[in-house]
């Protein structure tokens, strides 16, 4: 099953073609605050119209197009938004049959049962909703959209209303229960750490365009976009150039730094002089107390060790991060809490990185989305 968008609507103008695989259900739309990631969904469920020229279908069932609009209720769809918006008035049975009009009353609350158990919502058959807590209104509501058996689930930051704890353990919930039913699902999240707990794939939105769209642990690791690779929490993205290569390698200089780095798909494609962004995320970054000379280090061809200044550290719960002078390059690192204790602003220090840790985005697109991104 394909779901294809082309939507045009306040900062949208965005293209995506999602390939709904039972087998790995969800697909992430992420993106930073802003981005587009709601009036997309929106755009989908029929609740927000777009520009002349968009289109939305589902296979060949076009809902959205030049020469029809499906209104929302006629979309085989279910909606979770943030919270959850159960009706008080209505018992929990009430508020999941209530989107079951089309099936003949009789079935409706057996329809509404089986919704709950795959929630694993069953127990709450007898609360008054509310009385429902945030973490159990939403596997209520969960359950009112699986009701009908949609075709497309589109969920909406649906745990981001939760406490920390309700939240990790109501994401592992999720997921098993998206697995075990199979239902595509487009869900919408700007919480990173949800995005990879949650996503089979991941499309990255950045103002309104979809900047990289793949399996999810491939576009974590290697971000098309340098605001992609900003959105996906990549803290050193410096500018550099490449100066030789050498076989399969990349020989990089940034700034006084000179690095060298196996592009994932080789160095072809890149030449001497071409600019690049180096992308480094700070957790990659080993820092020590010492001051060793610059060097390359262990597998030679492929980590480099340069001396640097701490310009300051900050708490940040269970790792520290450090601000980094490196040779007049600014950068990120973050050290576990028993090793920052040795480290204070302007100490002098070495920083390694592996070669591995170098991600290489091409920096010469004159519109930042590849094509087909
Ligand atoms: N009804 C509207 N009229 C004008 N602009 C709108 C309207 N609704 C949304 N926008 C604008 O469209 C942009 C995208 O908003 P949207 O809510 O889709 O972003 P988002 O990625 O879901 O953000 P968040 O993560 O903060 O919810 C924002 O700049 C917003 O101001």
């Amino acid at each position: 099953m394909t779901l294809a968008v082309r939507l045009r609507r306040h900062v949208l103008d965005a293209e995506l073609e999602v390939q709904l695989d039972p087998t790995g259900p969800v697909t992430v739309l992420f993106g930073p605050s802003g981005a587009g990631k709601t009036t997309l969904l929106r755009c989908v469920a029929g609740l927000d119209r777009p520009e002349p020229g968009s289109r939305v279908a589902l296979d060949d069932q076009e809902w959205t197009g030049a020469r029809q609009y499906v209104p929302p209720q006629h979309r085989p769809v279910g909606y979770l938004f943030q919270e959850h918006a159960l009706f008080p008035h209505l018992s929990v049975l009430g508020n999941v049959s209530y989107g079951l009009h089309r099936l003949p009353r009789a079935q409706r609350p057996r329809r509404a049962a089986e919704a709950l158990a795959a929630t694993r919502a069953g127990h709450l058959v007898d609360t008054p909703t509310p009385r429902l807590s945030g973490g159990e209104g939403q596997r209520v509501a969960l359950a009112r959209a699986l009701a009908p058996e949609p075709r497309l689930l589109l969920l909406d930051e649906p745990l981001s209303a939760l406490d920390t704890p309700t939240r990790l353990r109501l994401r592992g919930d999720l997921r098993d229960i998206l697995l075990r039913l199979g239902t595509p699902t487009l869900m919408v999240t700007h919480d990173l750490g949800e995005a990879l707990a949650m996503g089979d794939r991941i499309a990255v939105l950045v103002d309104g365009r979809v900047h990289q769209h793949g399996p999810a642990r491939g576009v974590f690791a290697r971000p098309a976009t340098v605001s992609a690779a900003r959105a996906l929490g990549m803290d050193n993205l410096l500018p550099g150039h490449v100066t030789s290569t050498i076989g399969d390698q990349l020989e990089i200089s940034v700034g006084a730094w000179s690095m060298r780095t196996n592009p994932p798909s080789g160095a072809a494609g890149y030449g001497a002089g071409d600019a690049v962004m180096v992308g480094v995320r700070a957790e990659e970054i080993c820092v020590t107390a010492d001051t060793e000379p610059d060097a390359r280090v262990g597998d030679a061809a492929c980590v480099v060790r340069q001396r640097a200044t701490v310009t300051a550290v900050t708490p940040e719960g269970s790792r520290h991060r450090l601000e980094l002078d490196v040779h007049g390059v600014p950068m990120v690192a973050t050290v576990a809490n028993r090793d920052a204790v040795a480290l204070c602003a302007g100490q002098r220090v070495s920083v390694t990185v592996p070669g591995d840790a170098v991600h290489l985005i091409p920096h010469h697109q004159p519109s930042e989305v590849p094509p087909g991104g």
